[in-house]
């Protein structure tokens, strides 16, 4: 490939290289949770900051751990994941915030992806639709332990992503409200936990790259629980999701080292 960045292996967009980063990577979408996530490592190192990516690397149980945002959208976060796995990551959690969809998860719970809607553009330049955008299962195990372990309330199931957050948020006043509202309605139907935007190209890729990739989320409120008037409490704190997170990465190391 073309070098952009003009030094060998640097990474163009992450700006890090190898030895930046360790196997097991949390990805949050915003850079600004990524001094909430380092937080929790020892001996946190900010390593790099460009454009919507920010990385810090620390230690968990003795092995090093870092943090990458990727961004808003399929785009940046198949980026991210590219370049990670370029400098030797090979495990990633994205800890993320989503909008509830199904009436049963409300604002505060968490949702454990065990599978995203491909509603997005990305996957697409990766496999064709019929290849469905499947979480790693030990990564996904680790998580609903660690929910378990942190005492949340969690729900497990698919996810849908989409490349407009306006799309989901007012699809009546799109162009195409039509396609947008008939599709909700089948999500729904068919049990959707909750709206974000970035896990179907993240498990793609990392089909692809033959990584681990998995996804807890906080959901912020629910908008359908709205709509039907029901108790819809709003959060922003993304705590518990970051702790899950955590707990989830510490689990993988102590069964990656029980495995070898
Ligand atoms: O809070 P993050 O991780 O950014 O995730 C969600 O928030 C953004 C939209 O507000 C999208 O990135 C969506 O997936
Ligand atoms: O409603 C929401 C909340 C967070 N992220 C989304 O994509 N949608």
């Amino acid at each position: 490939m073309q070098n952009y960045s003009g030094e060998a292996g640097l990474q163009y967009h992450l700006q890090i290289c190898k030895g930046d980063v360790g196997r097991y990577v949390i990805l949050p979408g915003d850079p600004k949770r990524c001094e909430k996530i380092a937080a929790y490592l020892e001996n946190p190192v900010l390593v790099a900051d460009s454009r919507e990516y920010k990385t810090y690397t620390g230690y968990l149980e003795g092995e090093k751990v870092s943090v990458t945002s990727t961004g808003i959208g399929g785009p940046s976060a198949s980026i991210a994941l590219e370049e990670l796995v370029q400098c030797g990551a090979d495990t990633f959690v994205r800890v993320g915030t989503c909008g509830g969809m199904d009436l049963e998860v409300k604002g505060g719970d968490l949702v454990v992806a065990t599978g995203a809607i491909r509603m997005e553009g990305t996957s697409k330049e990766y496999a064709p639709i019929e290849f469905p955008a499947v979480p790693d299962l030990q990564v996904t195990n680790a998580l609903v332990e660690a929910a378990k372990r942190c005492g949340c309330t969690y729900h497990t199931g698919v996810v849908e992503c989409k490349d407009a957050f306006y799309g989901q948020h007012e699809p009546e006043t799109k162009p195409v409200s039509y396609e947008l509202l008939n599709k909700w309605e089948a999500w729904l139907r068919m049990g959707c936990k909750a709206s974000e935007m970035e896990s179907a190209a993240l498990f793609i890729v990392g089909n692809y790259l033959k990584v681990r990739v998995g996804t807890d989320l906080l959901v912020m409120g629910n908008q359908e629980r709205e709509k039907r008037g029901l108790e819809n409490p709003i959060v922003h704190d993304t705590d518990m999701a970051i702790r899950v997170a955590i707990e989830g990465i510490r689990l993988l190391i102590q069964k990656d080292r029980e495995s070898v």
